[in-house]
């Protein structure tokens, strides 16, 4: 009877463990963030054509590119390790905490890599099985290992990797890059500096504490506010142009307006009236922006082609 009880409890010792591992792996992948770009591939893919995309591709290409964006944020996690250690805001996960060896992160991510890359190289086609691994690259090396410690530019130009999912999504559907792919990816890529700087601005200390020389500590506070304001004028700006070329219809331009119109009005709170929650909430609204602009473009594209 003991002996059941204690086999019992044992077992369920063993499954909770094993359910707490799984969630440590999950953790790694920055679902939320792969989630986003998921939905902005997603966008690529519908826009590139004017017909319904097949179920294969659909399947394939955000199956590939999930995986392969995951193990881009696996392997961030193994190599920032010591630097997430350092962070309030990075301490607790899996690897500084001890949870995963950096070792068995490392077969993750290379699980994934291959994986996805096959899938993308089997079922989609060679151009975006490659563009989508260049991505990993300038993730996961380029930006992780050399720009993030390198220079307070860092998230601007090692943000095209994060900005590059529409293309891959498009490139699944038609082989092919073509130049309306690459205005969203300008989209993103715009949009990131205010995204992350409004984050930095909040984590501050953080970033000093690791010596990461992020805009906030290298030049400012008020120099970073400044930048954010001017990067979000450019993305109002930039984000007229699908209008103007004829790539969307008036549901975008109201919608992406309107968006454009929040992003604008925290940016502004940010640098003239700001308090000590106003950069948290202007992160959080950038990526409530960038979701339902995305969203934008698809209705508005599917309202084009069905009436
Ligand atoms: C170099 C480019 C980028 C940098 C440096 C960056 C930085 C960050 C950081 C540091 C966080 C973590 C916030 C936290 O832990 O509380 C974050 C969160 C997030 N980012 Fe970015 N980001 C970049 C690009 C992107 C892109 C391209 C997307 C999507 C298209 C994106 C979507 C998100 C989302 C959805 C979150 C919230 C995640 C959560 O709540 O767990 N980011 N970003
Ligand atoms: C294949 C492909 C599309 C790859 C791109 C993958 C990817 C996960 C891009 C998102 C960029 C991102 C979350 C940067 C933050 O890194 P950080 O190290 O500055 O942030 P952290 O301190 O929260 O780790």
């Amino acid at each position: 009877m003991s002996k059941s009880v204690g086999t019992a409890s044992h077992n369920i010792m063993a499954k909770s463990k094993s359910a707490l591992h799984w969630r440590d792996y999950y953790e790694m992948t920055k679902p939320k963030v792969v989630m986003l770009l998921l939905l902005t591939a997603l966008v690529g893919m519908c826009l590139a054509s004017e017909t319904w995309i097949s179920w294969k591709i659909l399947l394939a290409g955000l199956t590939g590119i999930g995986f392969l964006s995951s193990a881009a944020a696996v392997i961030n996690h193994v190599v920032d390790r010591k630097i997430d250690a350092q962070m309030a805001r990075t301490s607790n996960r899996p690897l500084p905490k001890g949870k995963v060896s950096p070792k068995r992160a490392l077969v993750f991510a290379g699980l994934l890599t291959v994986v996805g890359y096959v899938i993308l190289e089997l079922w989609v086609n060679r151009l975006t099985a490659l563009l989508t691994l260049a991505s990993l690259v300038g993730y996961a090396f380029v930006y992780t290992m050399y720009l993030k410690r390198a220079t307070p530019q860092n998230i601007v130009i090692g943000g095209l990797a994060g900005a590059a999912p529409p293309l891959l999504g498009w490139t699944a559907v038609t082989n092919d890059i073509h130049a309306h792919a690459l205005l969203l990816v300008l989209i993103i890529f715009i949009w990131t500096p205010p995204h992350f700087w409004a984050l930095a601005i909040h984590r501050e200390k953080d970033y000093a504490r690791a010596q990461i020389p992020m805009l906030p500590c290298t030049h400012g506070i008020e120099f970073t506010k400044t930048s954010i304001l001017l990067y979000t004028v450019l993305l109002a700006l930039i984000c007229v142009l699908p209008y103007l070329i004829g790539m969307t219809g008036a549901i975008y331009l109201i919608g992406s307006s309107a968006l454009n119109a929040g992003f604008l009005y925290y940016a502004w709170k940010l640098k003239f009236a700001s308090d000590e929650h106003t950069a948290m909430k202007t992160f959080k609204f950038s990526i409530i922006h960038l979701m339902v602009l995305f969203v934008v473009l698809l209705v508005d594209h599917y309202m084009r082609f069905t009436f």
